[in-house]
């Protein structure tokens, strides 16, 4: 299957300093990728390239097949910048069958994706009227006219509400559904943990980790978390039968890897009524995140050439 975004060897300087360097990976049809990085490590660059914005100094990238900027490629991609710009004076079912038009797509078909983001109601009111949250919806209408086969999400979500967030990220999901690859930079890791099927972290403009986040914790051995919850009476037995530190005046933590932790959870079971509560925390994407982004800038070399396992 032709993966429907192909980057190879890819480099791009700016005034002679290197901004991404020898970047190479692929999606799949289907796929919701995350895009990972501090500020300035090339997501917007990288995006501008794929986008056929921006020329790579070397390397190839290919949007299902075809040349970034090419007619076929444009057809392909949709692209939402973070802070969508659109005429204020115009309203919502006006912005979207300029677009369509300029798509070749009938407006009448585009303008049902009015509905499908929620905006049906708002489609002939000024967007000076809508609020941020409805404008980054339209966006994603907008970016959607013509079923586009790569979305390109660039911090999609950033200063919109939870709600409008859990709102975007089922649309985006129903867009995956559907077919449609999506790659999202974000900064916001604990929204895009859960709601992203791989994660990739670019790092100084070189890509040190990219898996699912399954993987990336297992490679990045990160130890598992479980806090024990025990009463006033019995928290001293149970840190010393279990050995770990003592928190809160009522609580233990303990430390241990993936292969440990069955053996902890039976010690534990077996302290039966000396126990109130367990919680079990596996590392975050955050923690995941810190620790690649932390080899990276002591190893660069190294992480990159041990952690891109898709
Ligand atoms: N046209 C340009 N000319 C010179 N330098 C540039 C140009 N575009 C980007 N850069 C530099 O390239 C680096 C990467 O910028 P880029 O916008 O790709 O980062 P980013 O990862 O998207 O950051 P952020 O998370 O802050 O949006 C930055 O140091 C930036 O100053």
């Amino acid at each position: 299957m032709t993966p429907a975004l192909c980057v190879a060897g890819v480099d791009r300087s700016f005034d002679r300093r290197a901004i991404i360097r020898d970047v190479s990976f692929a999606l799949q049809p289907g796929e919701r990728v995350a895009l990972l990085g501090h500020n300035g490590a090339g997501k917007t660059t990288l995006f501008k390239m794929i986008l056929g914005f921006l020329d790579p100094d070397c390397g190839e990238i290919a949007v299902l097949g075809h040349r970034p900027g090419s007619r076929a490629a444009r057809c392909a991609t949709a692209f939402l910048p973070e802070a969508v710009a659109f005429q204020k004076n115009l309203t919502g079912a006006e912005v979207i069958r300029f677009y369509a038009r300029l798509k070749g797509e009938a407006p009448r078909k585009a303008l049902s994706l009015l509905d499908r983001v929620g905006l049906a109601e708002a489609a002939d009111r000024r967007l000076g009227t809508y609020s941020k949250g409805m404008r980054q919806r339209l966006g994603l209408a907008q970016a959607l006219i013509g079923r586009p086969g790569l979305v390109l999400l660039d911090e999609p979500t950033s200063g919109l509400d939870p709600i409008s967030r859990q709102d975007f990220y089922a649309l985006v999901e129903e867009v995956a559904a559907e077919g449609a690859t999506v790659l999202l930079s974000s900064h916001a890791l604990t929204e895009v943990e859960a709601r992203t099927d791989r994660i990739l972290i670019l790092s100084a403009g070189q890509m040190v980790a990219d898996d699912t986040l399954a993987n990336l914790r297992r490679a990045a051995g990160l130890p598992i978390r479980l806090k024990v919850r025990a009463g006033e009476e019995t928290v001293t037995e149970v840190a010393s039968r279990l050995g770990g530190e003592r928190v809160n005046g009522r609580s233990v933590e303990l430390l241990c890897t993936p292969a440990e932790k069955i053996g902890r959870l039976a010690q534990i079971a077996a302290l039966g009524d000396l126990v109130q509560d367990l919680d079990v925390h596996d590392p975050s994407l955050d923690d995941v995140y810190r620790h690649f982004s932390r080899i990276a800038t002591t190893d660069t070399g190294r992480a990159a050439s041990q952690h891109k396992g898709a």
